[in-house]
């Protein structure tokens, strides 16, 4: 079903390399969902995912996660047309999708996820204001960001405290072996 639509609509509107497509499962959708082996989300919570392109990670979560709320933002607003039809088509009713820049977003969320957009410290200058100041989860609200490579340049710059998570604990494919999940508390 997923890959159905993404294949369709990636022919129209280019969200995932087109290399990439016969990798979705692997690459983008279980990608995604390492965020949730570390963080599970509440019910009730509110998330946003920051230049989501076609969905991800947002669209894959809020499958797993039925009664969270989802904004799916992203600056390009063809993006956003694709993430609004899969949503529909996959009848999801805890996604809202959203053409908007990261810096002008006014809401609160619980948390921040997100994946390939730009460095963790501007990433961190767009949105450490965007976070609700009372946690319903046990760790503190604040980033998920989903990361790969050598990070330690970037990490050093970002001078927050952090956490980094390495996907491999969790999935055996070679394509996770140097993936993280950076939480930063906000
Ligand atoms: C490389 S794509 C990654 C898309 C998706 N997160 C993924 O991993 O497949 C980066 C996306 O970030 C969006 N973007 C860049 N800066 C942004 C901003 N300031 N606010 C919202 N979206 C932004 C771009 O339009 C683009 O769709």
């Amino acid at each position: 079903m997923l890959f159905d639509l993404y294949s369709d609509w990636n022919e129209k509107i280019n969200v995932i390399s087109r290399k990439d497509i016969d990798n979705l499962y692997t690459n983008h959708v279980l990608h995604s969902l390492g965020i949730a082996k570390v963080q599970q989300f509440m019910a009730g919570s509110d998330i946003l995912d920051v230049g989501t392109g076609g969905g991800f990670p947002g669209i894959p979560l809020a499958i797993l996660f039925p009664d969270v709320k989802f904004h799916l933002v992203d600056s390009i607003g063809k993006k956003i047309t694709v993430v609004k039809e899969v949503s529909t088509a996959l009848g999801l009713k805890n996604v809202k999708a959203e053409q908007a820049r990261a810096e002008q977003l006014k809401g609160e969320y619980d948390f921040i996820v997100s994946r390939a957009v730009t460095r963790i410290k501007e990433f961190h200058q767009w949105i450490h204001n965007k976070t609700k100041d009372k946690s319903i989860h046990e760790r503190d609200n604040g980033i998920l960001y989903l990361k790969g490579g050598d990070l330690d340049e970037e990490l050093n710059e970002l001078k927050k405290p952090y956490q980094l998570n390495n996907l491999s604990d969790y999935f055996k494919e070679e394509f996770f072996e140097t993936k993280k999940v950076v939480y930063v508390p906000l």
